[in-house]
């Protein structure tokens, strides 16, 4: 009888969101199960390309030839029942393509990698493409060594029939393995073969001494051998000839924390309010119940022993426990925490480590040798299978919403897999989105609180300086007196600073003090940003990079302005009013290499600098305690961008970085240097106070229309050429006016903020609304038919409950 499988292939511009079906051959019948990659052929050219099995069937409908499964990637599934079932429902919500969905629930190591290769037919065919095979069977097309007139020729010889090209469908990165030898003799037979040996075969005798002390049959590194022996990889090999051993090859690990010595850390005895949150999750894992709670905390309340106790619990129970950290720039404090709590049971997920790192991980997880998983935004989907709790850290950063495709939010993705999983989902923050807080406010969610810090301090004194009136007589652009005074009495006293420079919405840019030019990206519609460091001109957005102009490129003038303040040129000014001081520099310049945000942190925490300057990276989670001071340059960037978020964006930041001041036995203080003083989000975290900041900005959400009142959708068309991005989204909101209510709104058509980017011009709307029953298979549907726009390079996005305004 034959069987048929459905497969979901990774085509990108050929999704239908339906499997296609394809015949099972016999000898993979009983090998092939749902969950599984394989390799199918697709389209008239029956190219190769990677597929997932969703479904297998005993018959099908289907007329006509039907292809077969060519062949099969894995040994056992590598999506189990829970992930086909998330990747159903993300596809759903966050209008996305199933294969996109599929491959985002793996490490994108597994991802597919497509090969070319190449096979003569014949023998008759010029002598250079002959030397190009040398005495090999198949070469790989994309080969350095083939310079494009040889490769003209040989796409002429595919077309004679004399040369085949062959499509190959392989993993991006492969298991790691390592040479290892087993024992294969008895002591007799070892013994006999030392009686043997001659006076002056020195290494072999130690090797022959070292096989007696092994047991049989077992695998061990040679590596590990070289070191305790002396004997390298030759003794080895001659063994192997001998006969006295088998080599092989073992897999293993790449451990991205190997050199971090941490010392273990017993709980802390709880507070009473961290107990009584303790007590109300612990009793949902105890009960295996799905609860989403609020953990609302002032910051250093000490959440964070809350999730420990909640972890270890969930332990206890033979349960597993998942953990999310908004940014890389937290992983380190806070691995540190957790593998000091629960060691080897722990891996890491986060974008800081290599392919191969993150798949290494992944696969510990899966064979269960780790159970409790802490990482950013996509370990949500850690293949854990016996969940107890999942924690949301921070849970109002935007950092947890992936901006390409699938666009799904890892909160929503948390609480979707707390519901499978039958476990409690803690969202922790001191400053909640509005979502979450308004959800404990009617009960959805649980509300736990922490209302006084761990250390029984008040929170810091938080100052704000008008900069209206003080900027004119700073000692420098942008550090005011006040400023300086209390950075210099922190130093004399040996403790240490934060400054934050708030960058988001702005950037440094050259003018001509003459004409007012100022120098743009040739590809966006954005100015350039000033790189000290490498000299030169950068776009953001496009990656472009320019010298710095020496006269101005409009009216030659030789009067170049450099406006705005960036990380590097505070660190200047600094270190002319504070020539003693040690100031480290955290930005995106600063941390770009691997493990330089975990080299900066340790530095600043073991007190080899004194004033920590960085950008919004440095304002959340860091628990430093010899920090007493906390000054924010400049509050007010953000303020003015049209985003409704904004306001909520500013004060969140704000309360968060005043909350790095005095978390130890110290007292903190707070200095806020401002162009709004009067501004309410400004002065409500001045406050620190989230109730009432909470209520204003729910009226203003209410009176506007926003979230969490409303919910909102984007659509953005771009295209090379404005009219036709503009015509789409037009066409778009007319067909969406037949499709909503009158209840809906929708904002736009506008053409975006920075409207054209690397030569693309981008036109949005956005959808506002409450319940509209007809559009979520309007928005199916115009994902499904955009491809055909796709192909001819008009791209849509269909974004839900977005992040980005601008
Ligand atoms: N029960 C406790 N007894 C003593 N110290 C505690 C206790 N709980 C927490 N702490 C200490 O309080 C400090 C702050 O805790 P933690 O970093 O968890 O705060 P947090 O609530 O996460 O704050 P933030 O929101 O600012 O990150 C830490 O140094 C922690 O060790
Ligand atoms: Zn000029
Ligand atoms: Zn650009």
């Amino acid at each position: 009888m034959k069987m048929y499988a459905e497969v979901i292939v990774d085509v990108a511009t050929m999704q239908t969101n339906q499997p296609y079906t394809y015949v099972i051959p016999s000898e993979f019948v009983n090998q092939i199960e749902v969950g599984m990659r394989v390799v199918v052929g697709f389209g008239r050219g029956n190219r190769r390309v990677q597929g997932f099995i969703t479904k297998i069937l005993a018959e099908t409908t289907l007329a006509g030839p039907i292809k077969p499964i060519l062949s099969i990637q894995d040994i056992t599934p590598v999506l189990n029942t829970e992930a086909m079932l998330l990747a159903d429902w993300l596809a759903k919500y966050t209008f996305s393509f199933k294969i996109s969905c599929l491959q985002a629930l793996l490490p994108s190591a597994m991802r597919a990698k497509y090969l070319k290769t190449l096979r003569l037919k014949t023998q008759d065919v010029s002598h250079e493409v002959l030397t190009l095979f040398e005495d090999k069977d198949e070469i790989n097309f994309d080969d350095d060594k083939i310079c494009s007139n040889l490769r003209a020729e040989l796409v002429r010889l595919c077309k004679k029939d004399k040369l085949e090209i062959i499509s190959h469908v392989k993993d991006k990165v492969q298991v790691k393995k390592v040479p290892a030898i087993i024992r294969i003799l008895d002591d007799h037979d070892l013994q006999l073969e030392k009686s043997k040996l001659r006076q002056t075969a020195a290494k072999q005798l130690v090797l022959l001494n070292y096989l007696l002390n092994i047991p049989v049959g077992k695998e061990i590194l040679q590596a590990d051998i070289q070191a305790k022996t002396g004997l390298t990889a030759v003794n080895f090999k001659n063994g192997a000839t001998k006969g006295w051993l088998r080599q092989v090859k073992v897999e293993k690990y790449r451990n991205p924390y190997m050199d971090v010595n941490i010392k273990a850390t017993k709980p802390l005895k709880l507070l009473p309010q961290q107990q009584e949150a303790t007590k109300k999750i612990n009793d949902e894992i105890l009960q295996h119940n799905h609860r989403v709670f609020l953990l609302q905390g002032v910051t250093g309340s000490g959440k964070t022993e809350v999730y420990l106790q909640s972890i270890a619990y969930a332990l206890k129970q033979g349960k597993q426990a998942l953990m999310l950290v908004p940014e890389i720039s937290l992983t380190p404090q806070i691995t540190r925490l957790v593998k000091s709590r629960f060691g080897q049971d722990v891996a890491m997920l986060h974008s800081g480590l290599s392919e191969g790192e993150k798949y290494d991980e992944w696969r510990r997880i899966e064979r269960k040798e780790a159970n409790v998983v802490v990482g950013t935004r996509s370990a949500i989907f850690a293949p854990l299978t016996n969940i107890g709790i999942i924690i949301v850290d921070e849970e109002h950063e935007s950092s947890y919403k992936q901006e390409d495709m699938p666009r799904y939010h890892a909160r929503d993705v948390a609480i979707w897999r707390g519901k499978y999983h039958d476990c409690p989902v803690i969202l922790g923050s001191a400053t909640p989105s509005l979502e979450t807080r308004a959800r404990a406010q009617k009960n959805v969610y649980g509300w736990l609180q922490l209302t006084q810090r761990a250390n029984g301090n008040a929170l810091p004194q938080v100052k704000l300086v008008d900069m209206r009136q003080k900027a004119r007589f700073a000692p420098a652009p942008d550090i005011s007196s006040d400023l300086l005074q209390v950075i210099q009495n922190r130093l004399n006293k040996k403790e240490q600073v934060v400054l934050m420079l708030n960058r988001r919405g702005y950037s440094s840019f050259v003018m001509c003090r003459e004409c007012g030019f100022v120098l743009k990206c040739p590809n966006c519609d954005i100015s350039l940003t000033l790189h000290m460091n490498t000299r030169s001109m950068r776009c953001h957005y496009c990656g472009h990079e320019e010298a710095i102009p020496q006269s101005c490129p409009s009216c030659r003038g030789k009067h170049i302005g450099y406006y705005g303040t960036g990380t590097e040129k505070i660190e200047t000014e600094l270190q002319e009013l504070l020539p003693t001081a040690r100031i480290l520099r955290m930005d995106v310049d600063t941390t770009r290499r691997k493990g330089a945000h975990e080299r900066l942190l340790t530095e600043f925490g073991e007190k080899k600098a004194d004033i920590l300057l960085g950008t919004q990276m440095i304002a959340k989670g860091l628990n430093f305690p010899n920090v007493t001071l906390v000054g924010v340059l400049n509050a007010d960037t953000a303020l003015e961008l049209p985003d409704f978020r904004a306001s909520e964006k500013t004060f969140q930041l704000l309360t968060q970085v005043s909350g790095r001041a005095g978390r130890a036995e110290k007292k903190g203080e707070v200095l806020v240097q401002t162009f709004n003083p009067d501004n309410y989000a400004i002065k409500l975290a001045q406050a620190q106070n989230y109730e009432q900041y909470f209520s204003k900005e729910m009226r203003l959400r209410h009176r506007g229309g926003y979230p969490p009142y409303y919910y909102t959708i984007q659509i953005t068309t771009s295209f090379s050429d404005e009219v036709t991005a503009a015509k789409k989204i037009f066409q778009i909101a007319e067909q969406l006016k037949q499709v909503l209510t009158a209840e809906a709104q929708i904002l736009g058509p506008t053409p975006r903020s920075i409207m054209r980017i690397n030569n693309r011009y981008y036109y949005q709307l956005v959808i506002k609304y409450k319940n509209e029953p007809k559009l979520n298979e309007y928005l199916q549907k115009l994902l499904i038919h955009s491809q055909k726009d796709e192909r001819k390079g008009l791209k849509l996005i269909i974004d839900r409950d977005p992040r980005n305004f601008i």
